[in-house]
Parts: structure tokens; sequence; C-alpha cells
């Protein structure tokens, strides 16, 4: 495409990574731009009062990448750093993550540029209701079904719940995932994420024949993904050794107690004064030994200044595009010591989780608990197996090879559908 809105450091990484793929899968130069760039990109303006009596107006985006599959599924983040580059670039990576779990849908992405730090309470559900009213008419349990990312929880999706079902006249539960289980959510959803990727985590020390219980772990990022994935790997017997959130990194190589830190965090809403011992640089935190490293908060924080640096054994990615194309490079090297879980296999559970609850919504036919992750792990067990397998046959990184056999099942559903030009 000689000319496109998205642009910026993040959409340019999912565009380079997508341009490896493509070269490896030897897809034609003319297909390529229709399975990359997005279908629909949607901008609108959210004005709230604030509670000094100001109007302030935030701008909100929300990406669909393609419905070739289904409607488009994913997260929305409320955040500083929000644009429609960023945005387009997370939707992309949520159509290879559906396309690699088997989930019948296309990647979607959408955010408002704020700091949710910043609003208080009523200012919030004010934003995040009126961000669902801009977006009643491009939105719906068949076309793009949200869900909580970044600076966004539970209470935001009962909130847009809430607001589209008014207008509808009626409750309709299955337009957003991620929601409050007295809101029609799943149970699970809540963990999901965190509970994946520490079920990754241990099959990748299987893989490696080390002791969950001699093992040791960093977490970056203390929110839904970083948190719930730190409490699942000490359940394992992992020893959490280094967290830190926007605020505070702290490492003590006896390990931390993050239990205790969950309450402080709770409380305050974030990690910093939990203590003066152990604090540290937040970018020292991602270069200490451990054999587990989980980056569970922004993009671009493996990068080619860090991943020679990195002493862990296995990276973690629970986060959305923690690693630059550049540091990717660098752990091609370092395959052989340290096994990456790349992000839209290893942080797959909070989508798949969503699909069980979009279904268990359409179906109003709630499951157990248990049955939730019971499928979860089988869903997840299923992408690692072929993503260890594809690797080993194409002699390619676990990225390449998630990457792969996602944008193939993309692809080859385009070509059946006939829509492929
Ligand atoms: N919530 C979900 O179900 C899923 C989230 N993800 C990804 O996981 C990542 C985290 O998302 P959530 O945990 O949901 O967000 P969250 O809003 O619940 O938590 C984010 C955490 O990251 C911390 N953080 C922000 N900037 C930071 C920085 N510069 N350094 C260290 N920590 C920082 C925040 O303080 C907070 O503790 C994002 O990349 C998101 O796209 C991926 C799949 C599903
Ligand atoms: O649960 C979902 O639908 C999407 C979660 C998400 O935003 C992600 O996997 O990055």
């Amino acid at each position: 495409m000689s000319h496109s809105i998205y642009s910026g450091p993040v959409f340019e990484m999912a565009r380079q990574q997508f341009k490896t793929v493509a070269d490896h899968l030897d897809i034609p130069e003319l297909d390529r731009d229709r399975l990359l760039y997005p279908k629909r990109a949607i901008a609108v303006s959210c004005p709230i009062h604030r509670d000094d009596g100001r109007t302030e107006v935030f701008q909100g985006y929300r990406v669909q990448h393609h419905l070739t599959l289904g409607p488009t599924k994913g997260g929305t983040r409320f955040a500083p750093s929000v644009d429609v580059g960023e945005v387009a670039a997370l939707a992309v990576w949520m159509s290879w993550k559906c396309a690699l779990a088997g989930l019948p849908y296309g990647g979607a992405k959408g955010g408002i540029t704020v700091d949710p730090y910043t609003l208080s309470p009523r200012e919030l559900e004010a934003l995040s209701r009126r961000y669902m009213q801009e977006m009643i008419p491009f939105v719906g349990p068949h076309t793009d079904v949200m869900a909580p990312d970044m600076g966004t929880n539970e209470q935001v999706m009962a909130w847009f719940m809430d607001t589209y079902s008014m207008y509808q006249g009626q409750t309709i539960n299955e337009i957003v995932t991620g929601k409050p289980v007295s809101a029609g959510g799943t149970l699970g959803r809540r963990e999901a994420t965190g509970r994946g990727v520490a079920y990754l985590v241990g099959r990748a020390l299987d893989h490696l024949g080390i002791e969950a219980g001699c093992a040791t772990a960093i977490v970056q990022g203390f929110g839904n993904v970083g948190l719930v994935a730190a409490l699942a790997l000490t359940e394992r017997g992992v020893k959490i050794l280094g967290v830190s959130d926007h605020t505070a990194a702290y490492y003590d190589p006896a390990g931390l107690n993050v239990a205790e830190l969950q309450r402080y965090a709770a409380r305050r809403g974030h990690l910093a004064g939990f203590s003066t011992q152990g604090l540290i640089d937040a970018a020292d935190l991602l270069v200490q030994r451990c054999d587990i490293l989980v980056p569970a908060a922004i993009e671009q924080v493996i990068t080619g200044d860090n991943a020679s640096k990195l002493k862990c054994r296995i990276l973690a990615e629970g986060a959305n595009g923690p690693t630059t194309p550049e540091a990717d490079l660098i752990l091609q090297q370092r395959a052989a010591e340290i096994f990456v879980l790349p992000d839209i296999l290893c942080n797959a559970g909070g989508v798949i989780v969503s699909y069980f609850e979009w279904v268990q919504d359409l179906q109003r036919l709630f499951w157990e608990e248990a049955e939730v992750f019971d499928r979860l792990y089988r869903i997840l067990e299923r992408s690692f197996q072929q993503v260890i397998a594809r690797a080993k046959r194409d002699r390619i990184s676990h990225r390449m090879a998630a990457m792969a056999i996602g944008v193939n099942v993309v692809q080859s559903a385009k070509q059946t559908r006939g829509l492929f030009p």
C-alpha cells in the first residue's frame, strides 16, 4: 500500500514481523496488503464532564482487522500511548492469535488516549460509556466483540455492556467479554490470561527439564496478566524474585511475597511505597538472572539493547509485542539458551476464555470453572505442540512458527471464500 493511516513504531513492528513470515511462507507480494492492512478503522471523539466542571474531549479508536472467519475480537486499551497505529498493530496480532488458537474470529483492538490513573471513578464511567455509545454503529455480537486490555477491567466491560444494551432496549451480554460474572461473564476469564501464561511456562519447563519447584521468575507488570501470572507461578512452586509496575520495581534474590504485594497494590493502586528495601531500576530488573522472565505490561521492552543481556531460560510474553524485531534476531541466535513463548501463543488464554464467554452468553448456558480451565488448557496444549513441531520442522523461531500457523489459517480462509485478490 503506497499510503496508509497506520504508522508509528508499534505498527512498524507488526508490519516487519508480517513481512518476515510472508517471506518464509512465500506469499506473493500482491496478496500481502490484503492480509496485513485492517479492514476498518474507526476514530471517535469522546467528550466528558471532568469533576472540576470542564468539558474534555478524548480520542478513541477501534480497528477491525478482518471479518473472514467471523466477528472481530479484541480488547480495549485506556493508555496515553494509544493511537491508531498502536491499535492497528494490536488488532493484527489478535488475528494471528485467534487463528493459532482455532477461534472463529478476526482480530480487533480499540482504545482511548488517556491515562486512566488520572480519572476519578465517575470520570472513568462517563468516558467508558461515551466510548461505547460512539461505537454502537460499528460493533455487535456478530460484528465485533470487545474485551478488556491494559487500563480497562471487568467494571469497564460491565459499563460497555450496559450502555450497548440500553440503546438496544434489551440486555445483550454477548456484546463484550471479560464482564463480571454477575453481569453475564464467565467463571475464569479474570484469571485466564495469567493462568494460561503459567500453564505454558510449565510446559516450557518440562521441555527444558527444569523442576518448577527449583525455578525462579521475574514479572514486569502487576495488573491482570502480570499479577495473576505471578500468583499462578507461585502456586506451581516457582519463586518470584522480581516484580514491577509503572511506579516501582522490586527485586529480592531470596524471593518476594507476592500475596503481600498484591494486598498493598489493591489498597494503594500501585506498587510504589511498598518497601524501601529491594527497590531496583525498572530496566535493570529485566536483566537479572532468573529462569523465567515474564514481560506483562507494554510493548517493546525487550530490545536490541538488552536482548543480549537477558539471563533467563524462558521468555514468556504475557504482554503483546514486548519484543522488537531487532531483539528477535538476537534471541534467534540465543535459541539454545532462551526458550521463547511468543505473545500470540503465551497470552492467548484471555481471548480463548473470552470465546467461551461469548459462546455461553449466546447459548444462555453457563459452565463450571473446571470445564472452562480444562477446555482452555486443551487448546493451549494443542497450540504449544503445533508451534514446537512447526519450529522444528521448518527450523524457525517459535515466534515465526506461531505466526506462520496463524497467517496460514487466515490466508487459506480468504482464498477458499474467494475474497482474495
Ligand atoms: N487483560 C488481558 O486479558 C490481556 C492482556 N494482554 C496484554 O498484557 C499486557 C498487560 O495487560 P493487563 O495486565 O490487562 O493490563 P493492566 O492494566 O491490568 O495492568 C498493566 C500493568 O502494567 C504496568 N505497567 C504499565 N506501564 C509499565 C511500565 N512501563 N513498566 C512496568 N509496568 C508497567 C501497570 O502499572 C500495571 O501493573 C498488555 O500488553 C496487554 O495487551 C494480552 C492478552 C490478554
Ligand atoms: O479477550 C479478548 O477478547 C481479547 C484479549 C486481548 O485483548 C488480547 O489477547 O490481547
